[in-house]
């Protein structure tokens, strides 16, 4: 291909400039793509191809109007690709062209979503020392954290939930970390030099944006300055000049919050359901807000639930306010209705992006924090709670002179073009007034000038107008075009007139065009100023931002408690979990749900344990949650982490009366995920999550299990559950809530102190089965798994023989497999009595010699252990060797592993 010149040249040599996946390059009034650039966008984007010649060869092009790039950019962005903008600009020889922005999914400012859009940056410092930072492009928010490890690192940037990451230098050597950001976060991406990441070069970046002090107090580690750096150079390298709405910078400490893993955050279904709809979560639940920033917020707060009693009985202070006060409160959502999103529009303000619009809108916005305040100093409740500090954060002072420069500048019904006048007010500026005095005087002198040459020279039939071609002219019907004066000059002949100018005319056509383009102009001027003004006033219009969505956040959570009867939590920093009548807060909405109590901790159960077993010393930290298939076991668990989180948030939860000891983590490991898109097996997954909570989680968190060990073998599984619930109860000391098929679990609460057995009811009566929903203390008697295969249809024989095994099962407390032959499989059985696994030889001499002591002992003994081949003998008295009490899960699954391995090796027996 001969090398291309012309524009298309340019476009190429701008294209090979740039790390970007798309370039548009401005071409007088459009924004053109070419060769395979105007490939890839038809294909996204529908635009039709065609053929640009350029030296005898010819190049696709696509192009799309300079006004409608935004919504092209926009849907391009968000399906992932990062494009360059190239703009055209005058230069003594024509024209020339330069990139002035790379727009990526992290900096796309023209987003509709109300969503945080976070830009991230992940540092590995090594020592298990993680530096991360997030920015959100659209409204200057800025938080940087530490992690001390890469499982804490994903942790953090699941709950920040970031667009677009970049990830540094030692990050992208591990695949895992970034298979994870990109699978399970969904985010792009994206390598940015290297250089940004240096410390040295980052902390003088972030000092320059947020003051050398700011950086020496928030007392964080190089890996999260050089994370903050990269962030800050990537954004201004992008050309978004949003820079100066990052006014600070927010240290996000893990401390402050509850720890959420992202599998937790996703079980717990907090922001989407598990099936990935927005509808049925958490927050779509619980959400009220009124407007986007208010949405923002308590989202926040609900994926990062606080550790502090003392924020919290703030926020329920105020929440329990405006649930009482419902008028009031319905005044402050009306008002809130009014207000526009302030952070984004400060972002837009600095970008140079803003339009008349958006100022009328930031001045309508001011004047919202006064009408809140005013409704929340006219009721006493509200005066009392927190509520009067919040709206008197914000310099108020300050935010009314900026709503009064702007009502006082801006017109009332703006167009949303800045160049072409008509944005400012009378009175605003004396240049301005003027000229639109004469522009009025001269409008005047026109509309008055038909009447005028009508009475001057006895014309008929005479109008004075405007279009593009002739300019101002006088019509005269064609009756009397014959009688114009001699200074009328002829300009066009129409059918059934004539028209005309005059010198005069000519000259005040010229007068108004000049006044016209001197008024787009100066307003152009001034408009620009007084965007400068607000774009300067960026942290006070986020500060007055952030006024108006914790209010709206806090009525959200009020109306939601007084709408459905929630109560507010009596917290503490004790480890009791007390729940009166407690709901689940999703399903409650539809379903009739049947209300269930939670007792657990020491104070709690002490009472519980003396009354149900006079054992008043004895605590409750671990209850093991039987019941049949579908009666609520999963349901009530989950309700349990869903209060706790909500008590965490501030909220009022769905309890008839709730005491909670906070805690520092939730962490969940429910049913199983469809994982196989990620090549996982399940039961991988399973235990790397079992892995996760037994290393993470502390005596002051909450942990909840649902069917542990379910994923393999029983023997394996029970073993791993019992194994995992010693380990719960006697190392982390978690509060721990463990719903299981397993039977067998049912026995440690008689050999572990704080465990408890509680089973959700159900009722057979007449072979009918039906689900109470009612959680009760103690075992379930039964599973009904069996009735349920029968009601599936399974083959009588088969449900029969279930009978029978079970009866077997109940007997001895062990099960062996039936074989058609007399020389069976041998397996390995649990016993419930010692706990431990005993190899089929074993329990068959441990009978022998009880029947040998009372008759004898069978014959056919002897052949069963014949038919046991030297490999097999070696691999079951291993197993007979392995200790499940003390050996790690992990590495118990690791051993039984082996195992297995080593007898699939072995011969069959004959
Ligand atoms: N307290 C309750 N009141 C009303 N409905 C409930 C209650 N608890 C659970 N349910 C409903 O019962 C159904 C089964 O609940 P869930 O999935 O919790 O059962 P499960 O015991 O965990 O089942 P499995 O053991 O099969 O996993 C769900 O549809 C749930 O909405």
């Amino acid at each position: 291909m001969t090398e291309a010149t012309g524009i298309v040249g340019e476009f190429f040599s701008l294209k090979e400039g740039t790390d970007a996946e798309l370039l548009a390059m401005q071409c007088g009034d459009f924004y053109e793509f070419f060769g395979e650039d105007a490939e890839t966008v038809s294909e996204e984007l529908d635009l039709k191809v065609s053929q640009k010649s350029s030296h005898g060869s010819s190049y696709p092009m696509a192009g799309v109007p300079v006004d409608d790039l935004t919504p092209y950019l926009k849907a391009l962005v968000e399906r992932g690709y990062r494009v360059a903008v190239a703009d055209q600009y005058e230069t003594d020889s024509g024209h020339a062209r330069e990139i002035v922005r790379v727009v990526t999914p992290g900096t796309l400012l023209e987003t509709s979503d109300a969503d945080a859009q976070y830009l991230a940056a992940v540092v590995d410092g090594g020592d298990d020392a993680y530096g991360l930072a997030f920015a959100d492009v659209t409204t200057g928010r800025f938080l940087v954290a530490a992690a001390d490890d890469a499982d804490n690192a994903l942790t953090e940037l699941y709950r920040f939930d970031p667009v677009e990451v970049l990830p540094g230098p030692d990050v992208r050597a591990d695949d895992d970390l970034l298979n994870q950001v990109r699978d399970r976060i969904g985010a792009t991406l994206t390598l940015h030099e290297t250089e940004a990441f240096a410390p040295k070069r980052a902390k003088h970046g972030v000092s320059e944006q947020f003051g050398a002090e700011t950086v020496d107090r928030l007392s964080v580690g190089e890996p999260t300055i050089a994370a903050a750096g990269a962030i800050l150079s990537y954004v201004e390298e992008t050309g978004a000049g949003v820079l100066a709405s990052m006014t600070r910078i927010q240290a996000h400490h893990g401390d402050d919050h509850v720890t959420l893993d992202a599998t937790t955050q996703r079980n717990l279904e907090l922001t989407e359901t598990m099936q990935g709809e927005r509808d049925g979560s958490l927050f779509a639940t619980i959400d009220h807000t009124e407007t986007s920033a208010g949405g923002r917020l308590l989202k926040e707060w609900l994926q990062r639930p606080r550790r502090s009693l003392e924020t919290l009985e703030r926020r329920q202070e105020s929440v329990a306010a405006l649930s009482t006060a419902a008028l009031a409160r319905d005044e402050l959502q009306d008002a809130l209705g009014e207000a526009y999103d302030l952070a984004r529009l400060a972002s837009k303000a600095t970008h140079g992006s803003a339009d008349a619009r958006d100022l009328l809108a930031v001045q309508d916005t001011l004047a919202v924090l006064p009408e809140l305040a005013d409704s929340i100093a006219s009721n006493a409740d509200l005066a009392d709670s927190p509520l009067s500090e919040i709206v008197d954060r914000p310099d108020r002072d300050a935010a009314s002179d900026l709503r009064e420069t702007l009502a006082a500048a801006i017109a009332e019904e703006p167009p949303s073009t800045v160049t072409q006048g008509e944005l400012l007010q009378r009175g605003y500026d004396d240049d301005l007034d003027e000229v639109i005095e004469r522009h009025e005087e001269l409008k005047q002198w026109l509309d008055t000038l038909a009447e005028r040459e009508k009475g001057q020279y006895g014309l008929s039939h005479v109008t004075v107008d405007r279009n593009k071609t002739d300019g101002y002219y006088i019509q005269v019907g064609k009756s009397a075009a014959d009688g114009v004066p001699d200074h009328y000059e002829e300009i066009k002949t129409l059918k059934n007139s004539k028209r005309f100018t005059t010198d005069e005319l000519e000259e005040k056509e010229r007068e108004i065009l000049r006044l016209e383009e001197r008024r787009g102009e100066l307003e152009y001027e001034l408009f620009e100023e007084l965007r400068d003004e607000v774009a300067a006033r960026a942290e006070l219009l986020q500060d007055v931002g952030r006024a108006l969505a914790t209010v709206d956040a806090l009525a959200s959570l009020a109306t939601h408690a007084a709408e459905n009867r929630w109560v507010k939590p009596d917290l503490d920093r004790g480890d009791r979990l007390t729940l009166e009548q407690g709901r689940h807060p999703v399903v409650e909405q539809t379903t009739e749900f049947v209300p269930n109590d939670v007792r657990m901790g020491s104070a709690a159960g002490a009472a519980d344990q003396e009354r149900a077993s006079g054992r008043a010393d004895e605590d409750r930290g671990f209850l093991v949650v039987t019941g049949p298939n579908m009666s609520g076991k999963s349901t009530y668990m989950r309700q349990v982490a869903c209060i706790v989180l909500l008590a965490q948030v501030g909220s009022f939860v769905p309890a008839k009366e709730a005491e909670i000891g906070l805690v520092d983590g939730i962490f969940t490991r429910v049913g199983a995920l469809d994982e196989l898109a990620q090549g996982r097996s399940t039961f991988m997954v399973e235990m790397s999550e079992l892995s996760n909570i037994l290393h993470t989680a502390t005596e002051e968190s909450l942990v909840i299990l649902d069917e542990v060990g379910r994923g393999t073998a029983t023997y394996d599984g029970i073993s791993i559950a019992w194994a995992a619930t010693e380990y719960l109860h006697n190392e982390v000391q978690a509060k721990t809530l463990f719903a299981t098929h397993y039977h067998e679990l049912t026995g440690l609460a008689e050999n572990l102190p704080r465990v408890a057995n509680v089973h959700v009811a159900a009722d057979e009566r007449d072979g009918e089965v039906t689900f109470l929903r009612t959680v009760r203390d103690g075992p379930t008697d039964r599973s009904y798994g069996i009735h349920v295969a029968d009601l599936a249809g399974v083959p009588d024989p088969v449900v029969d023989r279930s009978r029978d095994v079970l009866e077997r099962l109940r007997e001895e407390k062990a099960i062996e497999a039936k074989g058609g032959t007399a020389s069976e499989p041998v397996q390995a059985v649990f016993d419930l009595g010692s706990g431990t696994m005993q190899t089929q030889g074993e329990r068959e001499s441990q009978a022998r010699t009880q029947t040998a002591t009372t008759d004898g002992g069978p014959a056919e003994a002897d052949a069963a252990d014949a038919s046991i081949d030297p490999e097999t003998e070696a691999v079951l008295e291993d197993l007979e060797s392995l200790d499940v009490n003390t050996t790690p899960p992990i590495e118990l699954v690791s051993k039984v592993q082996q195992l297995q391995e080593r007898l699939e090796d072995t011969p069959p027996s004959e």
